[in-house]
């Protein structure tokens, strides 16, 4: 079995275990870029025949790195499934996309950054609006240490 089919197999393994939406390549338009991690590259687009816009986190995953990535890939798709509740974003359903050798999470998208938001608004942010924001971000922090036992060690604001 090659890498390919290897990588096929969890994956599928994965949509049936944690019962996700499969969304296929073709259903997703107008695809932009708009940010980058270190495993991944992050989009802004459209699902076919519904206005609304969702990030989708790409994951090139056809190369000699490829192990790496997909296990990164699965941890995330895994700790997203976990994760119900309103302070996290929402995983709306993954794809493969055979083509560019990748796998996706389709997600609802972040408006804007922290960083942006508090930099934009520096000069007009109260200090009790700061104060709801921090307390937003502990609630969702929380969740993610009490409630799904799972440690973030990777915050930051954008
Ligand atoms: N749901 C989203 N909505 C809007 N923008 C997003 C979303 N997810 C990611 N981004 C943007 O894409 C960038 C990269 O996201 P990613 O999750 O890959 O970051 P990372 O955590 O640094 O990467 P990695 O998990 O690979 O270490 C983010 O900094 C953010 O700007």
């Amino acid at each position: 079995m090659d890498e390919n089919e290897r990588l096929f197999q969890l994956f599928q393994r994965a949509i049936t275990e944690y019962e996700l939406n499969n969304i296929p390549i073709r259903n997703l338009k107008n695809k932009k870029k708009i940010g980058e991690g270190g495993f991944s590259k992050v989009y802004i687009c459209n699902i076919d025949g519904d206005s609304r816009m969702v990030a989708v986190k790409e994951i090139y995953v056809g190369d000699e790195n490829s192990e790496a990535s997909i296990k990164s890939f699965l941890n995330e798709l895994k700790l997203h499934c976990k994760a119900k509740n309103h302070r996290i974003i929402e995983l709306f359903g993954v794809g493969y996309d055979e083509k560019e050798v990748s796998c996706y999470l389709v997600m609802e998208l972040a408006e804007c950054n922290l960083r942006k938001h508090l930099t934009d608004k520096k000069d007009e942010l109260k200090w009790d609006k700061k104060i709801e924001l921090a307390i937003q971000l502990t609630e969702g922090l929380s969740y993610i240490h009490n409630v799904m036992n799972v440690l973030h060690r990777d915050l930051v604001l954008d």
